[in-house]
């Protein structure tokens, strides 16, 4: 083992005992220095100067009470979390969760990849993420006005258009982003682009809500295409059913696939006819109302408890699309045996390293979140751009950017992963050509 590889490992295990119980950040932290053993080799002064030992630390961790009043007058306390965890080459850009499984832990792992996914953008963001444990689901519109002006009345101290510019997330859309910027510009009395994921009327941009689910398509096109491959004709497996998978469903349909699945936390639908989109976007966008409502209107489509059983439905292509660790070994080796023939993950760290690690050395085409859902956070960029001139761009404008983005991402991620001797490997070349901007930075800034 190489003094460097050694290194990485002792910094693994110092990263382990000062962040206790907080296994997905200890997950995702392992995953990328295992990808950068060839880099720090290559340039030992990533570990002299500091800069690997600073990346794995967030600049700054922020977290605060957020006490709200429901319909009944009854008090609650949430927690709330905002993670800056790297500057170095824009301001801290990341979505909020709103979910009740958030805790530091996640905050920390979103937060993390982040920072490598924006690089991978082109763009000039950082890398933060927030949230909180509290849960909308089944909370009135009022509540939720409470909860978010609440939450923001401590957060504002923290960012600004030019210092951390959160988005969306888990429990966190339109509603959401158009409550929490009222009480933004309420509280500074200013007009500016602090947060993405606005609504058209005041600031959003154009195919934001569209760019996550439409760049994953338009990064897995890409990979398809180097193996000879493509959507078309082909049999789509999407877990999920928010703004991720509902987009990623409605790009995958136009490029010529058939997608046959969708779920939620309670469980999933198999629609053999093709999901019907349009049901899907009433259920979720308009009425908030579960996915087993779906076979009330189409009978002929089943629905089945329990989210996990989404994997075993015969596919040629998956998405998961829903949360952290849903696809794990097991349905990795269904999606082998039933002949898929690639995976791209549009929700943060949906695999486990147990399932990726079966899914690569079956030979399936492996595309990771960092890389593959980052046209969400890019447009989210190109939102702040607009606000900075004052400007909207159509809709043609910022997908054909977004387009551009995804394929030179693309692009990227592979010559990455070739350079360092792991030929089609986008884990490592995500992690590489990711790591490589922000550490460049970083070194040129001296110990900051
Ligand atoms: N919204 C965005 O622009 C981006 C989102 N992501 C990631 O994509 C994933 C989904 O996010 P959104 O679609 O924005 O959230 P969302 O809140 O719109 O939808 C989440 C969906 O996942 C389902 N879900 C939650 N837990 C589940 C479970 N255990 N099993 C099955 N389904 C489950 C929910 O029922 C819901 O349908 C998350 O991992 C998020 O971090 C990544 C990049 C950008
Ligand atoms: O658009 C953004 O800033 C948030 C995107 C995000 O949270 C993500 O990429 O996971």
């Amino acid at each position: 083992m190489s003094i460097q590889n050694e290194y990485l490992s002792g910094l693994m295990e110092r990263v382990v005992r000062r962040n206790p119980a907080e296994p997905e950040f200890h997950q995702a932290v392992q995953e990328v220095l295992t990808s950068l053993v060839p880099v720090v080799e290559a340039k030992p002064e990533y570990i002299k100067e500091g800069v690997m030992d600073c990346l794995v630390e967030p600049e700054r961790i922020i977290k605060f009470r957020v006490p709200w009043e429901d319909d009944q007058g009854n008090i609650h306390v949430n927690r709330g979390f905002r993670v800056q965890f790297n500057s170095a080459i824009g301001p801290y850009k990341g979505g909020l969760r709103f979910h009740p499984s958030v805790y530091e832990g996640i905050i920390k792992f979103l937060g993390f990849e982040q920072i490598f996914k924006n690089s991978l953008t082109g763009l000039p963001i950082g890398g933060g993420k927030g949230g909180s444990d509290f849960d909308p689901k089944g909370k009135s519109d009022a509540e939720v006005m409470r909860f978010c002006q609440s939450f923001m009345t401590e957060l504002f101290k923290y960012i600004g258009p030019d210092t951390d510019v959160p988005a969306g997330d888990i429990g966190v859309g339109a509603r959401e982003i158009g409550y929490l910027f009222g009480q933004y510009k309420r509280l500074r009395n200013e007009f500016t682009g602090v947060l993405t994921g606005k609504g058209l009327s005041y600031g959003g941009s154009l195919a934001r809500t569209e760019a996550t689910g439409y760049g994953l398509c338009y990064f897995a096109d890409n990979m398809l295409k180097d193996a000879g491959r493509s959507f078309e004709g082909a049999k789509v497996a999407i877990s999920g059913s928010g703004n991720v998978a509902i987009y990623a469903c409605e790009k995958a349909t136009a490029l010529g696939a058939k997608v046959v699945t969708m779920s939620d936390s309670n469980g999933f639908v198999h629609d053999p006819n093709g999901i019907d989109l349009a049901l899907v976007k009433q259920l979720k966008e308009v009425e908030r109302k579960r996915i087993r409502e779906y076979v009330t209107v189409r009978p002929e489509a089943e629905y089945h408890e329990g989210c996990s059983g989404v994997w075993q439905v015969p596919c040629d292509i998956a998405l998961p699309c829903a949360t952290q660790n849903e696809l794990d070994l097991s349905a990795a080796k269904a999606l082998i045996q039933n002949g898929c023939f690639a995976v791209a993950e549009g929700a943060n760290m949906p695999c486990t390293p147990d399932a990726v690690e079966a899914l690569q050395a079956a030979g399936l085409l492996f595309a990771p979140a960092k890389a593959a859902n980052a046209g969400g956070v890019a447009t989210s960029a190109l939102e702040m751009s607009q606000n900075s001139m004052r400007m909207s761009w159509s809709f043609e404008e910022v997908d054909s950017h977004l387009k551009d983005i995804m394929t030179n991402l693309y692009h990227n991620a592979a010559g990455a992963a070739a350079q360092y001797g792991k030929p089609g490997d986008l884990v490592a070349g995500a992690n590489i050509a990711g790591f490589l901007k922000v550490a460049d930075a970083m070194l040129a800034y001296g110990l900051v």
